[in-house]
């Protein structure tokens, strides 16, 4: 059973909800969490011929059936119109993820999908320091770090069951939401340690890959040109990865970016921790843009997400892709089949 928040109203979040119910019997049990006058007015523009099943406090999802769609209400705070942000309304997104948060602390839920919120509209609205779901996750769940890993729909699996194909792609991130000029300070070794201690250990609990090798991207150019181009490769990266490879993890870099995402370099390869947002995610995207997903680990609850944002301008169209939703949901589907 999985909890999935319709994100931003004005995007394209309640059309992928409506969407994935018209479209046919779901990979889980799916309960939106949202506005179900929003969902039921979304569907009619859309022409989808989707019930909105608004479900009552205590009562039961019912079984997944075409067409249906169960929703946990939650009232927009102001009417909502495809592609218009509105500040009012930034509350109401927080609350989505509220509610699926408890679902899962609580037992009601197995695991959340998040269809994409605007990050832009709730720091608008006040939310000062809001950098994403990863984070606000985080928090909620009282965890000290968590880890942003996007992965393409071949690479969701262990390689040993069958990985097939050069754009089977997982890719985590040191640093997420924050200036390009700020990275930088943002990479200490202490963090990287924690982070690829995650990575190695969700990669085993929820991928099936039972020892993974990481490959670590350099921060500079050609991962510092011994020096020359930047010293966090000597002063931090390096003496981060020795300390973990005494440990046994088996890490390979730091490597200069450019030519790790190669297929030459990315053999074996079952993650890259890229420094940056804009170092890994373009290539993640060009692999497998729409049917791709992103996992939050370190978290103690399923969390996945789709690997597009808001999409203003296909909000009420019907151009979306739902194709990295459906992923979405197939992946969080299977990790709450491991358990958390
Ligand atoms: N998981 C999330 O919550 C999430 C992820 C990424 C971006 N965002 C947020 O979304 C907002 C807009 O970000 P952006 O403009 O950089 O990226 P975007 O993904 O919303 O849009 C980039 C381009 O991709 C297209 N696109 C996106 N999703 C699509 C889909 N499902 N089908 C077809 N085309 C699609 C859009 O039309 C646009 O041309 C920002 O506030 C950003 O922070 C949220
Ligand atoms: N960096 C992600 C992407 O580009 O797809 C995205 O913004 C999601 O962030 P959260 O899951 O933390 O909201």
């Amino acid at each position: 059973m999985l909890a999935l928040t319709c994100g931003e109203p004005a995007g394209i979040g309640p059309d992928l909800a409506v969407m994935l119910a018209a479209g046919g019997v779901p990979p889980a049990r799916v309960v939106a969490v949202g506005d179900p006058v929003l969902l039921a007015e979304r569907a009619t523009l859309l022409g989808l011929g989707v019930e909105i099943h608004t479900l009552a406090p205590g009562e039961s999802p019912p079984l997944p059936r075409r067409g249906v769609l169960p929703v946990w209400p939650v009232a927009l705070r102001s009417a909502a119109h495809p592609g218009c942000l509105d500040v009012a309304n930034a509350d109401h997104v927080l609350e989505t993820l509220d509610v699926a948060i408890d679902a899962c602390q609580r037992g009601r839920a197995d695991g959340m999908v998040t269809a994409p919120l605007h990050k832009g509209v709730i720091l608008d609205a006040g939310h000062v320091g809001f950098t994403g779901h990863t984070e606000y996750l985080r928090d909620a769940c009282g965890v000290q770090e968590v880890v942003m890993m996007l992965a393409t729909d071949s690479a969701l699996h262990a390689r040993e069951a069958g990985w097939p194909g050069e754009t089977a792609l997982r890719v985590a991130l040191a640093t997420t939401h924050l200036p390009l000029r700020e990275v930088a300070d943002a990479i200490t070794a202490p963090r990287l340690e924690r982070l690829l201690r995650i990575l190695h250990a969700d990669l085993q609990r929820w991928f099936g890959v039972s020892a993974p090798r990481i490959a670590v991207c350099g921060l500079n150019p050609h991962a510092g040109e011994g020096g020359h181009l930047g010293r966090e490769e000597l002063d931090v990266i390096i003496p981060a990865l020795e300390g973990l490879r005494a440990e046994g993890l088996a890490l390979d870099g730091p490597l200069p970016a450019d030519t790790l995402f190669t297929p030459r370099h990315l053999e074996g390869v079952d993650a890259v921790l890229a420094m940056y947002h804009d170092q890994g995610l373009p290539v993640l995207k060009y692999a497998g843009f729409g049917r791709a997903a992103n996992i939050t680990l370190g978290l103690p609850l399923v969390r996945t997400s789709v690997d597009h944002g808001t999409a203003l301008d296909l909000a009420g169209t019907g151009r979306a892709d739902l194709g990295s939703l459906r992923v979405a949901v197939a992946l969080a589907a299977e990790m709450a089949g491991r358990g958390v």
